[in-house]
């Protein structure tokens, strides 16, 4: 049983530690947020819809919370599989950066994912090269003979901290190149130029970023040398992200250089990671045309980020099929709450129903303020709707009705799946609809009056066919909700 004492602490699975945290940001009110964005060499896929709406719904339920988050999200446009898809369809490198680049914007568009800052590798060349150049002076990196920089591990004693790993033989990394390295675990900053390949002149000869070094640099340019929260697929714990702590920390010489690590599970089909490498991806574009950018939110946040999620045709049916009760129950209460006019008094039975949103209301809170636990939150939505189909329509309950449509107000402000349903027209296709219904249901109701059924069951089957479902109460009351 909860209790009620406002609403909760917030905490989080920080991985480097592994522990549950309380969530304090360094600065008290606003949250600083980095995610690891897309390397655009290909469509985006469900598997990276899933982490960016899982970090929208942190995000958002922050906001919800009262903070105000500064969310910045990178593009890697300049890469090896970029480079080597160029190649391969004999392109330039730039139109595969623009045309996938374009994909990943229509993705967070139609997911109503809002990113404040997008910066792009190309765009911070000079602000790494100066990052690389700090790192050689503090005797962090060396200059192979090819010039290629390295950074070197030994010299940074927590190496493995985040990801667990403490012994140098699960550290290698970059096999490919073990020959100019110190060490098998040493990682690129600098990349030397190969004929061929796209360059910019730095001190130690022309070539290009390493992948880690990107985010160091463009995190600290837009959030500053410590931020609250760091987040990505489990995939990124090891090497990009211990690679990226390493560099910042050795650079700023201050810890932590994130307060907050977050990992989302992998999105998967038929249990194996969904993945451009495996050729089993579903790209986003594909799943748009089939599902509802709102019934693939729901699906994404009805599992816990931090847990596996496994692709079916099943559950996605499930969520629509969720989000459709949910859509139908809030349309029904907000007409319900236009026509009811609020009693004097509230009956014991209202009272009861008042109860139970407001625990159904805690719950929802204690849930997301478990580290952002979609399902749980999800699971007291799905509680209250119940409630309100049971009792609060039918009862007429205004009071109780107006707290369970602020709950759902709560809920979708961090779900962002029926925004139409609260702020636009109840029914889609306007106003205009709305009325609509309401004629041919007045005309039927007085069809019934006069008897006349079969005219009246078949305008109600036609309906029906429509996604509009009436019900007919004992006393000749009728209903309706769109479904
Ligand atoms: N199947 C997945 N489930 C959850 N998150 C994923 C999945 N695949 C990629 N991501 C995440 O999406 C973000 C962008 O990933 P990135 O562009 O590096 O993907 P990628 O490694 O090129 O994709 P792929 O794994 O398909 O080759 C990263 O945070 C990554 O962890
Ligand atoms: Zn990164």
């Amino acid at each position: 049983m909860i209790k009620w004492s406002g609403k909760p602490t917030i905490r989080v699975r920080n991985t480097m530690g592994q522990r549950l945290e309380e969530f304090k940001p360094l600065k008290p009110g606003i949250v600083r947020m980095y995610v690891c964005g897309p390397t655009v060499y290909d469509y985006t896929h469900i598997g990276h819809a899933r982490t960016y709406v899982a970090f929208d719904a942190i995000k958002r339920y922050l906001v919800l919370r009262g903070y105000h988050v500064i969310h910045v999200q990178n593009i890697t446009d300049i890469d090896d599989k970029i480079i080597n898809r160029a190649q391969r369809e004999n392109r330039d490198w730039r139109e595969i950066v623009d045309e996938y680049s374009r994909d990943y914007f229509d993705m967070l568009k139609k997911l109503n994912i809002k990113v404040h800052i997008h910066p792009r590798v190309t765009e911070h060349i000079k602000e790494i090269i100066d990052f690389i150049q700090g790192l050689i002076d503090k005797g962090y990196a060396y200059v192979a003979p090819s010039g290629s920089v390295y950074f070197n591990v030994d010299a940074y004693p927590e190496y493995g901290s985040l990801s667990g790993r403490f012994h140098p033989e699960d550290w290698r990394q970059e096999e490919d190149v073990l020959r100019e390295k110190k060490n098998p675990y040493d990682f690129a900053l600098w990349k030397a130029w190969r004929p061929g390949e796209p360059y910019w002149e730095a001190p130690w000869g022309r070539g290009r970023p390493g992948w880690h070094i990107e985010c160091s640099v463009m995190s600290s340019r837009y959030l500053g040398e410590q931020f609250d929260i760091h987040g990505g697929g489990q995939d990124l714990i090891f090497p990009h992200h211990e690679n990226e702590k390493a560099q910042s920390e050795a650079y700023f010489s201050k810890k932590p250089w994130v307060k907050y690590w977050l990992h989302t599970g992998y999105l998967t089909i038929r249990g194996e990671k969904m993945s451009k490498s495996l050729g089993n991806i579903i790209p986003f574009r594909e799943a748009a045309k089939k599902w509802n950018p709102s019934v693939l939110r729901m699906w994404l946040l009805s599992a816990h980020y931090r847990t596996q999620l496994d692709f079916s045709e099943e559950s996605l049916a499930q969520a629509e099929a969720n989000l459709r009760r949910i859509r139908g129950t809030v349309s029904e209460l907000t007409r319900m709450l236009e026509r009811a006019t609020p009693e004097g008094r509230i009956s014991d039975d209202e009272l009861k129903a008042i109860e139970d949103t407001s625990h159904a209301y805690l719950e929802f809170h204690e849930a997301m303020s478990n580290d952002f636990n979609t399902a749980a939150a999800l699971a007291s939505i799905l509680k209250l709707t119940r409630l309100v189909n049971s009792t609060i329509i039918p009862g007429e309950y205004y009071t109780a009705g107006m707290l369970a449509l602020r709950l759902y107000e709560e809920f979708n402000s961090v779900f962002s799946v029926i925004d139409d349903v609260l702020y636009g027209s109840a029914a889609p296709g306007g106003e205009t609809v709305e009325k609509l219904i309401e004629l041919i249901v007045s005309v039927r109701q007085e069809l019934r009056k006069r008897r006349i059924y079969d005219i009246a069951d078949s305008i109600r089957s036609e309906l029906s066919q429509l996604g509009i479902r009436l019900y007919d109460h004992p006393g000749g009351k009728t209903t309706w909700r769109i479904e």
